[in-house]
């Protein structure tokens, strides 16, 4: 659906994207994160042909998106939410795209629906917030019914009932076999969205899996008992590391199995145990780490 390869971008002798290669396959969202100026944007553009890459390229559909008599067809983009008529409205604006592209009349107000857009359709963009223009930025990507969907940081300015509806919009186009790579700073707006993770940093993509990778065990729990003294001894009489928790926990360097083994033989109740789960935004922090631009 997307092949980018060897995408790179140069300016004044500094590559902002460096190397950047992927596939997107249908059925799939996968999210596009790193932190500001890591190079989402500048990647998102090169792809559709906004910003000519300084090397390498990609393939929409299996060609540049340059080549489609109608790109709009092939992909629907939300780069720029600014960039609208502020004395346009709403219905305008989309109306305008669909006389373009040749687009069913009836779309404009499809469209509005999804996005929720629809009572505020005859209001000038310009008197819009930043939430309503992300939405109909959103309503434009949407008109042509495109198989992939690139969203540079579509959250921006939603409130949560936006937030929510996106989410679903987006899962809902993966689950009919479409595609969408969406571009955050922050993982939490993406993780509970995305099947796969693409992490930037400074212009080279520094991991790449599914979000379950990122969560995979880290081979440590958190246990409690009513004697945490003596579950503290009992553990590093076995060499389990333990260090104490704010929740009241103790977090041991040991698997459940083994905790609950050493525990059970020791006599001793516990009232909680339990895997330790990743912390996803530390995760990105360290594969994000030092590099801020
Ligand atoms: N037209 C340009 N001329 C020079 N430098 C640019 C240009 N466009 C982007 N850059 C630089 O390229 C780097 C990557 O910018 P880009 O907008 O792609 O990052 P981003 O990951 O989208 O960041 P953000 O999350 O802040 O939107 C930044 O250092 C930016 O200053």
């Amino acid at each position: 659906m997307l092949s980018v390869r060897g995408l790179t971008k140069v300016y004044a002798g500094r590559p902002v994207v460096d190397q950047v290669g992927f596939d997107l396959q249908p059925g799939t969202v996968t999210a596009f994160l790193g932190p500001n100026g890591a190079g989402k944007s500048t990647t998102l553009r090169m792809i559709c042909g906004l910003t000519p890459p300084t090397a390498g390229g990609a393939l929409v559909g299996g060609r540049p998106f340059t080549a489609w008599p109608n790109p709009c067809y092939a992909v629907g983009a939300l780069l720029d939410a600014s960039a609208t008529h502020p004395g346009r409205t709403g219905r305008g604006q989309l109306q305008m795209a669909v006389n373009l592209t040749g687009l069913p009349a009836r779309r404009v107000d499809e469209v509005l629906d999804m996005v929720g857009m629809t009572q505020y359709a005859n209001r000038k963009i310009g008197t819009y917030s930043l939430g309503m223009r992300q939405r109909i930025a959103l309503a434009h990507a949407l008109l042509a019914d495109p198989p992939l969907l690139l969203l540079d940081e579509p959250i921006n300015g939603l409130d949560p009932d936006g937030i929510r509806a996106i989410r679903a919009l987006m899962k809902m186009h993966a689950a009919r076999g479409g595609s969408v790579l969406v571009s955050s700073h922050l993982l939490s707006e993406v993780d509970q969205t995305a099947d796969r993770v693409l992490v930037i940093n400074a212009g080279r993509i520094v991991a790449d899996g599914p979000v379950a990778m990122l969560t995979a065990p880290t081979h440590r729990c958190l246990v409690r008992a009513k004697d945490m003294a003596k579950l503290a001894e009992v553990l590093s009489w076995q060499e389990i590391a333990v260090q104490p928790q704010p929740t009241g926990f103790l977090l041991a360097d040991a698997t459940v199995d083994r905790v609950s083994e050493v525990t059970f033989a020791a006599g001793i109740p516990l009232l909680g145990l339990r895997e330790e789960e990743r912390n996803l935004e530390e995760m990105y922090f360290q594969l994000t780490e030092g590099v801020h631009q």
